[in-house]
């Protein structure tokens, strides 16, 4: 049996005992690395692993709300909800496209790029030139960013890409347009956002000649919520005494032997090899504590990344009073100010509703988090308000949004690239410590934030593990200690 430690106090450091495991595979978080982390074990044959999941369900941040007034009730995706790029043909797909297909959940075609209606602070008025000129400018970042990447030119802001390729939002529908080209996919300004990464990003998912699934965006509709796909999936495979439910991991200690974690509830678990999937917003709120402290190169890389905030506020009312389109733009006079809105009340999505979706991102997500939901509602009633001058706006019969910032088990929505994470913290981000890995949307390096990355990275990890334990010794790719510019600054 290979040396195991009891859990460490907090700060102490790792002693290792002799003594077996409790179980070959930790899996420490239950949404979609997790459980295809664990479908991997299974498929090879690993069969002693255990997901250690805090919620009380399986699916992460594929989370679903019942939301709305009593008999207008309806599933609504709080976290995830579209399935960004597909299969072209016989291409490569998306894998979280196969198992929608597999799995009979409800879609719809999704054409946030081309069903718009554009408002400002006078009502409704047309600037889709402005929305498709910035739709544009985001297609001459990308190719830019392209010809950069290949000369190994160094990292910039996307702000500083824009400049480059001639484009300096000035008015506020230019800012608007901008905002709805960029911040809403990224979920942070240009300013706070890589120039390089956030055009590959996007490319590895859409671009069919870059190597990307499709151009094609699929909403879910599924009253059962987009979360069954995973949870469907697990229930093919998972048996019962393999999850942990309702369980918080409040420390790791890890060594190259083995890791071993304690609960809030005192309970200690041990294992050979471990896999943690907790976002990376909860890595760098010290939400868990690790033993040995984290060395500085994954201190460095883990807060050299961002977690973005992306908020959806869903709004109920009697009947429907706004546009017929699928989305509308809202320029108000601070950039980023409820600019998004979203009608689900449409045919194809979910007719007779009544609901529309104000989304914000970002810093405003976060300045939201802080207001009581009273606030939010008062102030998102007076963009409406201005939206539709002409209309006598009922109450709204139902009001909720989500707060992914606050929350302990995520701390924030999905992770984004500032220009100052470059490719050796990427590298350091998913190294493992010792017999414990880490995967997770974030540690991808094509796609981080979709649902896809997580899929692929939980599958990645899990074969580095198969690997170890079949042949008995370890393969994982070895930190960078140092990461350094490509060449020195000459001060
Ligand atoms: C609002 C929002 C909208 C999004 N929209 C889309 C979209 O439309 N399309 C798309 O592709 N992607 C979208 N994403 C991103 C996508 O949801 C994520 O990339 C993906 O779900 C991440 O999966 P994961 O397994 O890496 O992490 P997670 O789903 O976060 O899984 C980690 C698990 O660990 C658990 N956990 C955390 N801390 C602890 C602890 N201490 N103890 C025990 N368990 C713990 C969590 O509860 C969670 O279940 C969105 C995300 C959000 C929040």
């Amino acid at each position: 049996a290979p040396d195991i430690s009891g859990a460490p106090a907090p700060g102490e450091s790792f002693t290792l005992q002799s003594h077996a495991p409790d179980t070959q595979v930790l899996i420490l978080g239950g949404g979609v690395a997790g459980i295809i982390a664990a479908r991997k074990l299974a498929a090879e044959g690993i069969t002693n692993f255990l997901i250690v999941e805090a919620r009380d369900e399986l699916g992460g941040r594929m989370r679903s709300a019942t939301f709305g007034a009593p008999k207008r009730q309806l599933t609504v995706e709080v976290g995830a909800n579209w399935i960004h790029g597909t299969q072209e043909h016989d291409g490569p797909a998306n894998p979280m496209f196969e198992l929608a297909l597999k799995h009979n959940i409800k879609t719809t075609e999704s054409h946030l790029h081309t069903s718009i209606t554009t408002y400002d602070a006078n009502g409704a008025v047309d600037y889709l030139d402005l929305v498709h000129d910035a739709m544009d400018a985001y297609t001459q970042l990308t190719i830019v960013a392209g010809a950069r990447l290949s000369e190994n030119l160094v990292d910039l802001t996307a702000r500083a890409g824009y400049a480059l390729v001639g484009q300096k939002p000035k008015t506020l529908h230019e800012m608007a347009s901008e905002y709805y080209s960029f911040d809403y996919t990224y979920a942070q300004t240009p300013e706070q956002s890589s120039f390089l990464a956030s055009a590959w990003n996007s490319n590895f998912t859409y671009e069919v000649d870059q190597g990307g699934f499709s151009d094609e965006d699929l909403l879910s509709i599924d009253q059962r919520g987009i979360k069954y796909l995973i949870q469907a999936e697990a229930a093919e495979f998972l048996k019962q005494s393999q999850v942990r439910l309702q369980a918080t991991v409040a420390t790791i200690g890890y060594s190259d032997s083995g890791v071993s974690v304690t609960l809030t509830d005192g309970t200690k678990l041990t294992a050979q090899y471990a896999i943690c999937t907790f976002s990376v917003g909860v890595l760098q709120n010290d939400d868990v504590q690790f033993s040995p402290p984290l060395p500085e190169w994954k201190v460095e890389a883990i807060h050299s990344l961002t977690m973005a905030t992306y908020t959806k506020i869903f709004i109920q009312f009697p009947q429907k009073f706004w546009f017929d389109t699928e989305v509308a733009l809202y320029a108000d006079r601070e950039r980023g100010r409820y600019p998004l809105w979203m009608s689900l009340d449409l045919d194809g999505f979910m007719p007779g509703s009544g609901v529309i979706v104000a989304t914000v991102t970002g810093d405003f997500s976060k300045r939201i988090e802080a207001m009581t939901d009273a606030r939010v509602q008062s102030e998102v009633m007076g963009v409406l308000q201005t939206m539709f001058p002409r209309v006598s706006i009922p109450e709204p019969t139902a009001f909720f949004f989500q707060r992914w910032f606050s929350d302990p088990l995520y701390r924030g929505s999905y992770s984004t690239w500032p220009a100052s994470f470059i490719p050796q913290h990427l590298i350091n981000l998913g190294a493992s410590l010792g017999n414990l890995w880490f995967a997770g949307e974030a540690t991808s390096e094509k796609y981080f934030g979709y649902l896809h990355g997580a899929y692929f990275e939980g599958e990645a990890a899990a074969s580095q593990i198969v690997q170890c334990i079949k042949d008995q010794q370890r393969h994982p790719q070895p930190p960078i200690l140092y990461a350094q510019n490509t060449y020195p600054y000459n001060l």
